[in-house]
């Protein structure tokens, strides 16, 4: 059977995954994200994989699809620098700011990112915003608490939807919280965080990323803090 082509916008995804390769530095262990456009950037770390030392991934999916690739994973505990981390977004701002979290993978995403020096962001150029919040952000919470913070979401003028049926990698639920108007975010980010329950929230502000790779299908956009 014959290979469907590519969208357009899936097109710009592999088109900025690839993009982030010649960031990778030769005999380093490379950070990796989750999301359909980090599945491009790890097919593409395939073919340079005897170059690497390996990778710490965010979630238990990119780590099956890594080890499926012959690409070794180490655990984070081990490894004491990251020199680069490559991950998508759901948005992103002109800041380099971020909400991630779409796939649920937010947690390990935000632990990976604290650890490395460099954060690319590869996205295509649809995920760019002027300003955070069309995309509900994801939260990860502690499952007892779920009704409590969705009311304490409330009060911060969130409409806290349950991602029923999904559970993530560390066992906790999603609330997808609309209609947020986040005009400061990194002040924003550290109320949710300071909500009891709350595991960690979508808001990628006080460590956004370094560079952002952003692609409409034929040209690259580089954006740098
Ligand atoms: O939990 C998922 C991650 O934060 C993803 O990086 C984000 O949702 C973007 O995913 P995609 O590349 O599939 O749009």
């Amino acid at each position: 059977m014959s290979k469907q082509p590519l969208s357009p916008q899936e097109t710009a995804k592999k088109h900025a995954a690839e993009a982030a390769i010649p960031f990778i530095e030769k005999g380093s262990i490379v950070g990796v994200g989750t999301g359909s456009t980090v599945n491009y950037f790890i097919d593409a770390l395939a073919a340079i994989k005897f170059d690497l030392e390996g990778a710490v991934s965010s979630s238990d999916e990119s780590t099956r699809r890594l080890k499926a690739l012959g690409i070794p994973v180490y655990d984070l505990n081990g490894v004491p620098e990251i020199s680069v981390y490559v991950d998508g977004a759901d948005e992103i701002n002109r800041h380099l700011q971020m909400i991630k979290g779409g796939g649920g993978a937010l947690t390990r995403e935000k632990i990976v990112a604290a650890v490395a020096k460099r954060f690319i962001c590869i996205a295509d150029k649809s995920k760019f915003t002027k300003q955070l919040g069309d995309f509900p952000l994801p939260i990860e919470v502690i499952p007892m608490a779920r009704s409590y913070v969705a009311r304490e979401l409330v009060k911060l003028g969130g409409d806290p939807v349950y991602r029923e049926g999904f559970v993530t990698d560390n066992g906790n639920i999603i609330l997808d919280v609309h209609h947020l108007d986040i005009l400061k975010p990194i002040a924003f980010e550290e109320i949710l965080n300071n909500i009891t329950g709350v595991v960690t929230n979508g808001l990628f502000a006080a460590r956004p990323a370094d560079i952002a790779l952003l692609s409409d299908g034929s040209s690259i956009e580089t954006l740098k803090r």
